[in-house]
């Protein structure tokens, strides 16, 4: 059985808890996150009462994975350590890999830990062929992200328009990919991926739309190179909990999560 350490019990963290609760091949044996609301123990209590709900990893504990599910701080404040301590690491909030030396950073401390950590694909399909496709060169990569008006409140997007006030679709960023995932952290986890997976974050065209028209997540991604060309569209249901998150994101996780106990991993 494998012992896993969660961080973040938020719109993701508690849904994942739900998915993979009572399956025998893994136990989740700490959560850890900065405050412990009411709603988060009752979670933790529900769906993993043998969780210890802590804030930080004790220095004794070895889980055999790290999941991250928690924000960009969390990178710093657990992943770092961990992966210098031996453990893997399956991360969510990949647009924190977009601050200064951060990616370097991640990659000293999984090469001194002898160890990897694993970037999620998240709430974007199409990462497996965008990574290969950049082994034999890309010309190309251009995201555009499609959201509704008020899974933009709270970020700069309110400065740039009244967001409850929109009647038709409106761009909010244009510009390169580091650019998004600097100013639209929470929102900016695809585009950060698809750099990371393709053609880097300078290269990588972003627009972001608050569009009332839509009422999904909608990611679309145009990629050219020596492979040929790719176009995708996701429309990812929002959760319930955080309209600013695709449920995808939590199917991703829990994939990466079941990768790792079972025999076949696809
Ligand atoms: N890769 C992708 O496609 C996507 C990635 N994300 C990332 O996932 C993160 C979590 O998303 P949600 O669950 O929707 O957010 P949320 O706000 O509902 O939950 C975040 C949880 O993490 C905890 N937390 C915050 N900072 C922490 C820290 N430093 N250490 C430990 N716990 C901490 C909070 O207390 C809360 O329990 C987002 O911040 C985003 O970076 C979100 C959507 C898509
Ligand atoms: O969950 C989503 O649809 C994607 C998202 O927020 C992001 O790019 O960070």
């Amino acid at each position: 059985m494998k012992n896993i350490a969660l961080i973040g019990c938020g719109a993701i963290g508690a849904s994942v808890l739900e998915l993979l609760h009572g399956d025998a091949r893994l136990q989740v044996r700490w959560v850890l996150v900065p405050e412990a609301s009411a709603a988060i123990r009752d979670t933790v209590a529900r769906l993993a009462p043998q969780a210890q709900l802590l804030q930080a990893l004790p220095a004794d504990a070895h889980p055999d994975l790290m999941v991250e599910c928690a924000g960009h701080g969390a990178l710093q404040e657990h992943v770092l350590p961990a992966l210098a301590r031996g453990i893997p690491a399956v991360v969510a909030s990949i647009g924190a890999l977009s601050a200064p030396g951060m990616a370097e950073r991640l990659q000293a401390a999984a090469e001194a830990g002898r160890t990897q950590v694993q970037l999620l694909s998240g709430a974007i399909g199409g990462i497996d062929a965008l990574a290969a496709a950049r082994v034999g060169g890309l010309d190309e990569v251009t995201y555009t992200g499609r959201k509704p008006p008020l899974a933009w409140s709270g970020t700069p997007a309110e400065q740039r328009c009244d967001l409850s006030a929109l009647t038709e679709a409106f761009c909010i960023f244009e510009g390169s990919a580091g650019e998004a995932a600097r100013l639209y952290p929470k929102n900016a986890n695809v585009a950060a991926t698809l750099a990371l997976a393709g053609l880097g974050y300078d290269r990588t065209r972003v627009r972001l739309f608050a569009d009332p028209a839509v009422t999904e997540n909608v990611h679309h991604v145009d990629a050219r190179g020596a492979f040929g060309a790719m176009e995708l569209t996701m429309r990812g249901k929002p959760l319930a909990a955080n309209p600013k998150t695709s449920a995808l994101t939590v199917y991703s996780v829990v994939r990466a999560v079941l990768n790792n106990v079972a025999a076949v991993a696809i």
